[in-house]
């Protein structure tokens, strides 16, 4: 039994091939900007199950390019889950907080409105729907701020920064939960077996790192947990402009993953420790 992976140098694709029965794929073997290809291996593969864990995730420079981002981020993940419905295997794609506008206070429920800021939210909402619409045993896990010793995130740019500067300004009018690619990928491993079991848990999932925070007390346990010193001052986000707006709340409702699946939200400061320790930036 395989489960077949989409993406192989991601963040969470590198935790998900570290895991039992998974098939990592690159874009040399399947390139997401031909929807059509990663159909035709899912059906030359014949897998147990699908994880999309390739995406488009330049969230300012989808801004420029939103065409190719709604290519690789909607119509391949549609692609994708009509193959796999077509086979009757569970397909487990991954999606994000900035389907949301990120308005209020209160966690965003599965079934709350969506209302995407920029590109890459609009082109992950795309995806979302192209794999309900295929019909298929599927679960779509919406999670945020994902952090890995591996790749582009925040943990590695705060420690770049803080280790050059003894001062740095963050947004700290955005809440959300920083969400580790390895308990990602655990997650999505464990959903993806249990969709194969019973096909009635199909559906839209939150998962994100506890408790929610906001960037800049996230930027000041990074430099406490590696022994940093480098002063965060709060801004609100609109002393930090950028090319695409942000949600401002981010807060993931995470109870049906729980009930559902029994997988619990990960706590954040414990991802925190083992990224730091795999990196060799522990205090
Ligand atoms: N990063 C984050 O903070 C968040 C991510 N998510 C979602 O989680 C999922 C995983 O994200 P993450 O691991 O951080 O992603 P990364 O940005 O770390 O990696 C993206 C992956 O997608 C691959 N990819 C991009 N374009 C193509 C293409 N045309 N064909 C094939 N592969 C392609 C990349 O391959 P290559 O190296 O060849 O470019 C890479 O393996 C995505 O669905 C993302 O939208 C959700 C919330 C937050
Ligand atoms: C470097 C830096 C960033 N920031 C802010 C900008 C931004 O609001 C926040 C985080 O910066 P990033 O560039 O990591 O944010 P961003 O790339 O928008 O992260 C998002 O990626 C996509 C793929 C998702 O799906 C989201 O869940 C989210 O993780 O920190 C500062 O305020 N000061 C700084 O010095
Ligand atoms: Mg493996």
């Amino acid at each position: 039994m395989t489960i077949l992976v989409f993406g192989e140098t991601g963040q969470v694709a590198r935790e998900l091939a570290r895991l039992d029965n998974t098939k990592c794929v690159g874009r040399d073997a399947a390139d997401l900007v031909q929807p059509d290809a990663c159909a035709r291996l899912i059906a030359a593969e014949k897998p147990a199950a699908v994880i999309n864990a390739a995406a488009y995730t330049a969230v300012d420079k989808a801004e420029t390019e939103e065409d190719l981002a709604t290519v690789i981020n909607g119509e391949a993940p549609g692609a994708m889950a009509r193959a796999c419905a077509d086979l009757g295997i569970p397909f487990v794609h991954i999606s994000t907080d900035y389907v949301f506008a990120g308005d209020g206070q209160q966690p965003w429920t599965p079934d709350d409105p969506t209302g995407p800021l920029g590109a890459y939210g609009r082109s992950k909402l795309v995806g979302e729907q192209a794999v309900r619409d295929a019909g298929g045993v599927h679960a779509i896990l919406r999670t945020s701020w994902v952090v890995s010793a591996h790749g582009n995130n925040f943990v590695k740019t705060m420690l770049r920064l803080g280790a050059e500067r003894d001062a740095l300004t963050i947004v700290a009018d955005q809440i959300g939960g920083p969400t580790g690619a390895r308990e990602i990928a655990a997650a999505c491993h464990a959903i993806a077996g249990q969709l194969a079991a019973d096909p009635g848990k199909s559906g839209t999932y939150h998962f994100s790192g506890d408790p929610d925070c906001s960037w800049a007390d996230f930027a000041r346990a990074i430099f406490e947990t590696a022994g940093l010193t480098c002063t965060v001052t709060d801004i609100p986000s609109s002393d930090y402009p950028t090319p695409a707006a942000r949600p401002l709340n981010s807060r993931l409702d995470c109870s049906e993953t729980e009930r559902r699946f029994g997988i619990s939200r990960p706590d954040w400061k414990a991802t925190l420790t083992h990224i730091l320790k795999d990196i060799g930036a522990s205090k």
